[in-house]
């Protein structure tokens, strides 16, 4: 691994390393923050998945996190949204390829070679984390957007790995809207049937773990209607009895200062289940 910045913050790190990934086949960056805290103990780790055309550097320059992790002794680690380099597939729009990995393990080609996020972001990140610096193995997790889809999947389809998990305007039904039906599609291949296990309203449906979900929504979000559509989760949840907390925020955007805005609340909601 490489240390490639380092600034002090809030008492403790905001470093970002790149590291190499067998899960990925590619070299990929990964922001980390280590509270004060860590430099006396083991922390509780958040982990933070980003939206589609983000890196690493849009949640650890835009979020303010930095400020609500010292506050309650957490690492926070945020991953690049997709693998990328030299031989990496790719193709036109902001929505598919590059920076829009979706956090699904792809199995069509071109994809399947190196756009494997799922198994990046569940096994391999962890134990890389929890092996370098002074993590325990208290995890929670969260995103925005395709990030939010993300968070909530992962959270899902993995009982007992995660103890917290919450979104911003999280793309909570991709089988059924054209952000996920695009990458779906390309990723996952024809068989609809398989995207369900993608798909966090199908899984709140036969989730085996009912870990309460935690989501913020702007109204006024440019993405509400056409990409988002949260009255889905909340129909999906009260149908299995799956806990769901959904606020929706009037006057809120898709952007980085709507999930500032309650990023705090947030970051306590993880603390209070991960410490
Ligand atoms: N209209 C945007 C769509 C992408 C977008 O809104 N991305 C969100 C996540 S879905 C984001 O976090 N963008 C980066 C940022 O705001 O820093 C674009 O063309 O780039």
């Amino acid at each position: 691994m490489r240390r490639i910045e380092r600034h002090a913050s809030f008492g403790g790190w905001q470093d970002v390393y790149e590291i190499d990934s067998t899960a990925l086949g590619v070299p990929t960056r990964v922001g980390v923050y280590l509270p004060p805290q860590a430099a006396h103990g083991r922390c509780p780790v958040l982990y933070w998945l980003s939206g589609l055309t983000c890196s690493e550097q849009n949640f650890i320059a835009k979020a303010g996190a930095q400020r609500h992790a010292a506050e309650h002794g957490l690492i926070l680690v945020a991953p690049d949204t997709s693998p990328r380099g030299e031989g990496v597939a790719d193709a036109d729009g902001y929505d598919i390829g590059i920076g829009a990995g979706f956090y699904v393990d792809a199995i069509q080609a071109p994809w399947r070679q190196h756009y494997r996020m799922h198994e990046y972001v569940v096994h391999e990140l962890p134990a890389w984390v929890e092996g370098t610096f002074a993590a325990n193995d208290a995890r929670g997790i969260s995103g925005h957007s395709m990030g939010g889809h993300g968070a909530l999947v992962i959270a899902l389809r993995n009982p007992g790995r995660y103890r917290s998990v919450s979104a911003f305007s999280p793309i909570v039904a991709p089988s059924k809207v054209p952000w996920g039906a695009k990458v779906f599609a390309a990723y996952l291949g024809s068989d609809r049937a398989s995207w369900n296990e993608w798909d966090a309203c199908a899984l709140a449906g036969t989730a085996v773990e009912r870990l309460p979900l935690l989501v913020d929504q702007g109204l006024d979000d440019e993405f509400l209607d056409s990409q988002l559509q949260p009255e889905r989760l909340r129909a999906a949840c009260e149908a299995t009895g799956h806990p769901l907390h959904l606020r929706l925020r009037p006057g809120y955007d898709h952007s980085y200062y709507f999930i500032a805005s309650f990023m705090g609340e947030h970051v306590a909601h993880h603390a209070a289940a991960l410490s």
